[in-house]
């Protein structure tokens, strides 16, 4: 977490950053995260759920809330537990984008290389993920196994 929040507070020298932390998944990793970051920063939460109780995306991400907090002209990191089909950060980035802000970054703990077309890249990367369903520090099936302190693989 150290060297990820070094490397996260180097790419961000001037102007406000806003970390935009994507639930529920990525509430613990967030946590941690933001505590390794050495630069002025304010914290908001997007919800959205694509998954619900399958281990394979509906392809349908649902917006259950979106932050009130002024994008435009800040950087904004926004903070996945895990890139897997890539859908979820592709309707987000494009959602995000509209609001105009100074860049748009992307940091995911965890990061499944399926999606080899995404348009906007992951900057930032925790991990290399197998092609397995994983779950603990955040990330769940069927909503269990969220408060794990470890990543497990259900496989
Ligand atoms: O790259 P993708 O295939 O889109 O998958 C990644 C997304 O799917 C999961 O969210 P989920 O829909 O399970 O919601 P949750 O965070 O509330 O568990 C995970 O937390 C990521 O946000
Ligand atoms: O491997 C996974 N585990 C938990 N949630 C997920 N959402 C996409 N991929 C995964
Ligand atoms: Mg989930």
């Amino acid at each position: 977490m150290k060297a990820l929040g070094d490397e996260i507070t180097a790419a961000y020298p001037d102007g406000e950053l806003l970390v935009l932390g994507l639930l529920k998944g990525s509430f613990i990793f967030l946590s941690d995260l933001v505590r390794a970051i050495h630069r002025p920063l304010q914290v908001d939460f997007l919800v959205a759920s694509s998954y619900g109780d399958a281990m394979v995306s509906s392809g349908m991400v649902r917006l259950l809330y979106d932050p009130e907090t002024q994008l435009e002209g800040k950087h904004i990191l926004l903070v996945e537990d895990i890139v897997d089909s890539g859908r979820t950060l592709q309707q987000l980035v494009e959602l995000l984008g509209e609001r105009k802000p100074r860049s748009l970054g992307i940091c995911a703990l965890l990061h499944k290389h399926i999606a080899s077309h995404l348009k906007h890249p992951v900057r930032f990367v925790g991990f290399d993920a197998p092609h397995e369903f994983l779950v603990g520090y955040g990330l769940d099936h069927a909503e269990n196994f969220r408060h794990l302190p470890y990543v497990a693989s259900l496989q």
